[in-house]
C-alpha cells in the first residue's frame, strides 16, 4: 500500500509532496505538489489505500487513468485542468493544476448561506462547464458543493472531480452517488440517465447554497435525499428556510429537483433560462447596446458566425461612428489612446494593431489564439 509522506520526492524527484493531502474520499487521495524546477504547484491524485488493496486494483486503475484521459481533452474555464498522467513504482497519478481556494461547502460553512446574486454567480459558471461537458457526450454524475473549488479572491468556481463521469452512450452505470446531491435515476444502474441527471444535482447544489442555515437548524446538511423523497419525505421549497429567495430562484429549484426525470428541466440551459441567468446575459447585450449610443449587434453576430473580415470590417464602422471620422479615414495613436474606454471594453475581442505607421483592427488574431 503506497500513501506518499510530506517532504518524499516523487516522479524521478519532479515533484515534491506538500504536507497532508488536500483532501480522500470512497476512491482517490488527493496530494498537493511543488515542482521544483518551476516553482509551481500542482495537484496530483491516485486511488487510495482501500482502492490498492482490492483484488480488481489493476483494473480499477486502467479505468482511473482513463477517465483522467477524457477530462485532460476539456478545456474551460470552470473546468479543473488536467496536465499528464505519471507513475510512480505501482502507482499512478494524474497531475492537474492546483487551486488555491476552498471547496464551496467549507465556504458555506464558515459564511453562512449564500445571497441569491453570489449562489447564481457560481452556478452560472459551473452550469456553463457542464453544458460544455453534456456536449462533449458526457456526464459528470458528481455535481456537489465539496466538488466546485473556489479559486481565492477571483469569485470564480471550478468543477472538479470527475471520478463518477461517464459517457452518455454508456446505459448502464454503475452506482455510484451522494445522498442529497444524486437524483433518483442514479440508484438504479439502469436508469433514465441524460443531462437531466446533472440539472438535479446542480438545483441541488444552488438549494443548499441557498438554505444552509435553515437546514442546519433542522439538523440537515443536504437537501432531502431523492429515495427519501420517494417514499415518504417531501421537499421543503427553498422559500420555507429563506423567505428572502426571489419566487423566480424558489420555483427553478424545485423544477430541476422534480423527482421523476421526465418532468424535470431537461437541460442546463433551460435550467440557467429558468433561473434568469440567459436572460441577464441578453440584458446585458442591450445595456451594452445604448451604453454610448453604439450598436454592437451585427459585430457580435460576426464574430459568432466566426466571419473574421467582415467583422474586422464591421469593428472599423462602428468605431468611426463613435468619432464622427467619415469611411475610409485611419486613426491617430492619440485617438485611440483617448477613445471612448467604455465602448473598447465592450467588444472585447477587439485588437488594435499597428502596422506601417497607421492603427487599424482585428478580431481575428485575438480570437484564433
Ligand atoms: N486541484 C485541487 N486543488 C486544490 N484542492 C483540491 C484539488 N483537488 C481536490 N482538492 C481538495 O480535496 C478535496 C477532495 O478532492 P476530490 O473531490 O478530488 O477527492 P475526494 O472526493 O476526496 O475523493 P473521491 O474522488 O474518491 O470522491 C476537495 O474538496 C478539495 O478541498
Amino acid at each position: 500500500m503506497i500513501i506518499w509522506q510530506p517532504g518524499q520526492p516523487i516522479n524521478n524527484d519532479r515533484f515534491i509532496i506538500q504536507g497532508k493531502p488536500l483532501g480522500s474520499g470512497g476512491f482517490g487521495i488527493t496530494y498537493k505538489a511543488l515542482e521544483p524546477k518551476t516553482g509551481k504547484l500542482y495537484a496530483i491524485k491516485t486511488l487510495n489505500s482501500t482502492m490498492q488493496l482490492r483484488e480488481d486494483f489493476a483494473e480499477q486503475q486502467v479505468k482511473f487513468i482513463n477517465e483522467a484521459l477524457t477530462i485532460k481533452g476539456f478545456d474551460h474555464t470552470h473546468i479543473l485542468k488536467v496536465y499528464e498522467v505519471i507513475q510512480e513504482g505501482q502507482l499512478f497519478g494524474v497531475v492537474t493544476e492546483y487551486i488555491d481556494g476552498e471547496n464551496l461547502f467549507k465556504y458555506v460553512q464558515n459564511k453562512g448561506q449564500l445571497s441569491e446574486a453570489e449562489a447564481l454567480l457560481y452556478i452560472d459558471q459551473i452550469g456553463k462547464a457542464l453544458e460544455y461537458i453534456h456536449e462533449k457526450g458526457h456526464l459528470h454524475r458528481d455535481i456537489k458543493p465539496q466538488n466546485i473549488l473556489l479559486r481565492e479572491n477571483k469569485q470564480e468556481a471550478v468543477l472538479i472531480d470527475f471520478g463518477s463521469t461517464r459517457s452518455m452512450a454508456n446505459k448502464s452505470m454503475t452506482i455510484s452517488l451522494t445522498e442529497g446531491y444524486a437524483p433518483i435515476e442514479q440508484y438504479w444502474d439502469k436508469g433514465n440517465f441524460g443531462p437531466h441527471t446533472d440539472v438535479y444535482a446542480l438545483a441541488a447544489t444552488l438549494y443548499y447554497l441557498l438554505t444552509a442555515d435553515g437546514l442546519k437548524q433542522d439538523s440537515k446538511s443536504t437537501p432531502v435525499p431523492a429515495y427519501k423523497r420517494k417514499q415518504f419525505d417531501l421537499l421543503a421549497k427553498p422559500k420555507f428556510y429563506n423567505q428572502s429567495l426571489s419566487q423566480r430562484v424558489n420555483d427553478a429549484i424545485l423544477q430541476g429537483m422534480e423527482l421523476e426525470p421526465e418532468n424535470r428541466t431537461p437541460t442546463v440551459l433551460k435550467f440557467r433560462e429558468n433561473l434568469g441567468l440567459v436572460n441577464i446575459e441578453n440584458e446585458q447585450e442591450i445595456q451594452l447596446k445604448s451604453e454610448v449610443g453604439m450598436d454592437y449587434t451585427k459585430l457580435r453576430d460576426l464574430l459568432a458566425a466566426r466571419n473574421w473580415k467582415q467583422a474586422d470590417k464591421e469593428t472599423y464602422e462602428v468605431m468611426i461612428k463613435a468619432v464622427g471620422k467619415k469611411s475610409g479615414d485611419w486613426f491617430t495613436s492619440n485617438e485611440l489612446l483617448n477613445f471612448p474606454c467604455q465602448d473598447l471594453r465592450t467588444i472585447d475581442q477587439l485588437w488594435v494593431e499597428y502596422s506601417e505607421g497607421r492603427f487599424g483592427f482585428s478580431v481575428q488574431n485575438v480570437l484564433n489564439t
